[in-house]
């Protein structure tokens, strides 16, 4: 869909909520004439038509020429521009069966609506100005955020956080800007000396850096890292999934060779969305499935971000271990080395262990904290994220910045070259270019395009 750029206002609808049993299901519209054309199929025609925005009716959903009922539902007007979209628009509150909104859905597109694109309702908020781009990209990100440390980072850049901190700058820049043209446009001796704006470029340096400098734990909370227990049989990479995930969910046993297959699931990890992989214990095999599982193993290890190697501590470092952690090594994938059974193992065991070591027990969790830290500070965030903190999370706007240093850098040296002004001119310009792009001032069809079809229908 190529159309993005202009803005639609035809009447658009889509199911908002996830397919599937729920108590209530939202179908959204919004564009020209939505209120008029959701009346007709209500049971309240009249009153749906005189509703002021911000007010909710009940009633039926009908069709109009046979009068069959739909459903009961609970209508909400916003009036233009005060909505969502800023366009006008309507939601009902359905119940929430998959086929009852097929049905309706069905009903509002053989009465003047048409099927929304994905992203489509919050594009024409952008459109309409009520968010810029940085916002726009909160709102997926907050729809897909997956603890809650990403979800109150999404909030914070939804609530402005990052069109703030590049307004700020892009206003610093723009005054020097103006410093540059009023020396461009009058002759040095009839205004006199006026100061180059090397304190404003010092300013958006720093701010951008910093900015740009909070990519990798963006990235971090919102994507998530996956992590691998690996280690030879028998040495509690099951008892330390289920710890980790504070469930039951993987079998544990003495007999060596208990996990077969790996199993994955998601935790969160002081905040970071691990997806957390139980392997096969490692050990020379002859059989078949046991050896099936044991590569299988070695695929999850070598995609991982960490692995965290499981050794019993009672039996200490075997041989095995040594050419596994190498191995480990060699394919350059961070790893852990994880001492467990500490509660059985010799008191003094965690004076004997590598500094980089960790000692826990997966029977009764003691070393869990140091586990937590220890994974933290290998995925790069060992401090952790503050409240409210801005951080940024799209690769679009790590670029962006990206240039808009380099830009900076280029006017940095220009001052101190001492160039004319006119290539001063030039040079901001760009760096003001880049940051207009962040924010959504300038665009481009195909920015728009790639960025909001990666959207949910309905969002
Ligand atoms: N039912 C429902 N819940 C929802 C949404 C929605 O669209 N529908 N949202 C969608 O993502 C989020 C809320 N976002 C919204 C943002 C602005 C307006 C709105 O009406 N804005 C007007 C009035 C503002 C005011 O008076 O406070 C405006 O901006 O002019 C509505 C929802 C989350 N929950
Ligand atoms: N004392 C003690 N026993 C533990 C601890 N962790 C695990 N075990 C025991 O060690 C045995 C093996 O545990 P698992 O978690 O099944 O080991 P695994 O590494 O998943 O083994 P495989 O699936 O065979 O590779 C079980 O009997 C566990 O109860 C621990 O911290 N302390
Ligand atoms: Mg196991």
């Amino acid at each position: 869909m190529s159309t993005y750029l202009s803005l639609s206002d035809d009447p658009i609808a889509a199911v908002a909520t996830p397919f599937g049993e729920g108590a209530i299901g939202v179908i959204r519209t919004s564009g020209d004439g939505c209120i008029e054309l959701c009346s007709a199929l209500f049971s309240r025609p009249d009153q749906l038509r005189a509703a002021e925005g911000h007010t909710v009716l009940h009633g039926y959903l009908q069709d109009p020429a046979s009068g069959q009922r739909y459903d009961e539902v609970l209508a909400t007007v916003f009036r233009a521009p005060r909505s969502y979209t800023g366009q006008e628009s309507l939601e009902f509150s359905c119940h929430g069966s998959p086929a009852g909104l097929q049905a309706i859905m069905g009903l509002l597109l053989q009465h003047g609506f048409r099927s929304a694109e994905p992203g489509e309702f919050t594009l024409r908020a952008f459109l309409n100005g009520k968010l810029d781009l940085t916002r726009a990209e909160a709102v997926q990100e907050l729809v897909t955020a997956k603890t809650r440390t990403a979800h109150s980072l999404a909030l914070a850049r939804l609530s402005g956080g990052i069109f703030q901190r590049i307004d700020a700058v892009k206003q610093r820049l723009v005054q020097a800007m103006a410093a540059v043209s009023i020396q461009l446009d009058y002759p040095e001796d009839e205004i006199g000396e006026v100061p180059l704006p090397r304190s404003d470029i010092d300013f958006a340096r720093q701010e951008l850096r910093g900015l740009q400098s909070t990519y990798r734990s963006g990235r971090l909370y919102q994507e998530g890292v996956r992590i691998a227990l690996a280690g030879r049989t028998n040495a509690g990479k099951s008892s330390l999934f289920n710890l980790l995930v504070r469930e039951d969910r993987s079998i544990v046993s003495d007999q060596h060779g208990t996990t077969r297959d790996y199993i994955e699931t998601m935790v969160s990890i002081e905040g970071i969305p691990v997806r957390l992989f139980d392997t096969a214990g490692l050990r020379d095999t002859d059989e078949s499935v046991e050896f099936e599982g044991i590569r299988r193993s070695g695929m999850i290890i070598e995609s991982a971000a960490l692995v965290l190697y499981l050794i019993d501590a009672v039996e200490g470092l075997q041989p095995e271990d040594l050419s596994r952690l190498e191995q480990i090594r060699d394919s350059g994938v961070p790893c852990i080395q994880v001492w467990n059974k500490l509660d059985t193992a010799d008191a003094d065991l965690p004076d004997k262990l590598p500094s980089d070591a960790v000692a826990i027990s997966a029977r009764t969790g003691a070393g869990l904290d140091a586990l937590h830290h220890a994974v933290l500070a290998s995925v790069g965030q060992g401090e952790g994220i503050s409240d409210g903190a801005v951080v940024i999370d799209s690769q679009r706007q790590h670029d962006l910045l990206l240039r808009a240093l380099q830009g900076l850098d280029q006017v940095a040296s220009d001052v101190d070259a001492g160039e004319p002004m006119d290539i001063l001119a030039l040079d901001l310009q760009e760096v003001l270019g880049a940051l207009g792009e962040i924010t959504g001032e300038v665009t481009s069809a195909d920015v728009l395009d790639a960025m909001f079809s990666g959207f949910c229908v309905g969002k």
